[in-house]
């Protein structure tokens, strides 16, 4: 997250941290995720290539700090990856880019719910939210664009939620952009998601609560003028996980 603030995983309980185990047992922090249910996180499925031989992924609830074993954290393993079977590359932008994570606990369990650990809601198939809407996303990822190290912190932005028409815009993202896509930026181009928050949420308010709008998929640069963040628009992805969970 470039910009942003440390948030207590507390104000953002849903966050899952993804990591990726290597042979000879070292493992490396991968992606972010969003809990919607007790057994299921939502990530990106670009961040999902694939594993080499004795590699494997797991994700933590309830952790506000990296390579910590702090109270309130628990590990999953990943009982079943699902990536959008119609996920691809293009020239900038990753389409269809949304993954399914079955999670498991030691014990066998889903997660359950605490005060570092809560789901998000999903949004409602038809209600997309309103151009210009203030939403939050959080990560690990680098705080500016030429970091090479992550944070140990989590981080949260607040930026606003851009029109497709305004997005498609040449000096935006043109054409690489479709209906499938939501982009969010901060006004003046502070804050933003970066590399390594793929896979997290950027949440809104609807009436009372929060929902999952979106997930990190891409962007050029981090924070840079007229390129905005590019989400995955979960609301059209409604279906799919339905159908998959
Ligand atoms: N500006 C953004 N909102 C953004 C979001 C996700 C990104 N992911 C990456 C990225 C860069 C290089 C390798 N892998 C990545 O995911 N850059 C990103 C930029």
């Amino acid at each position: 997250i470039v910009g942003g603030n440390r948030t207590p995983i507390e104000s953002q309980p849903w966050f899952a941290a993804i990591y990726r185990s290597h042979l000879g047992g070292s493992s490396s922090f991968n992606c972010g995720g969003a809990l919607i249910s007790s057994c299921w996180v939502v990530s990106a499925a670009h961040c999902f290539p694939k594993l080499k031989k004795g590699e494997s992924y797991f994700l933590y609830l309830g952790q506000s700090k990296r390579n910590s074993e702090s109270l309130g954290e628990i590990r999953f393993e990943i009982e079943e990856l699902i990536l959008h079977e119609n996920f691809s590359t293009g020239a900038i932008a990753y389409h269809n880019d949304i993954a399914l994570l079955k999670i498991r606990s030691t014990a066998g369990k889903c997660a359950e719910p605490s005060r570092t650990v809560q789901t998000i809601c999903l949004p409602s198939a038809h209600e997309d939210i309103p151009i210009g809407s203030e939403c939050e996303v959080t990560g690990f990822g680098l705080e500016e664009q030429n970091d090479y190290l992550y944070p140990e912190y989590l981080k949260m932005a607040v930026v606003r939620t851009i029109s497709y028409r305004q997005c498609r815009q040449p000096h935006y993202y043109g054409s690489e952009v479709t209906p499938q896509m939501l982009c969010a930026a901060h006004p003046e181009w502070t804050s933003d998601a970066c590399q390594g928050d793929s896979g997290g949420p950027l949440v809104c308010p609807v009436d009372d609560h929060m929902t999952l709008a979106g997930v990190v998929s891409w962007g050029l640069g981090c924070a840079e003028k007229n390129k905005p963040g590019v989400y995955t628009r979960v609301s059209h992805f409604l279906p799919w996980i339905q159908a998959h969970t």
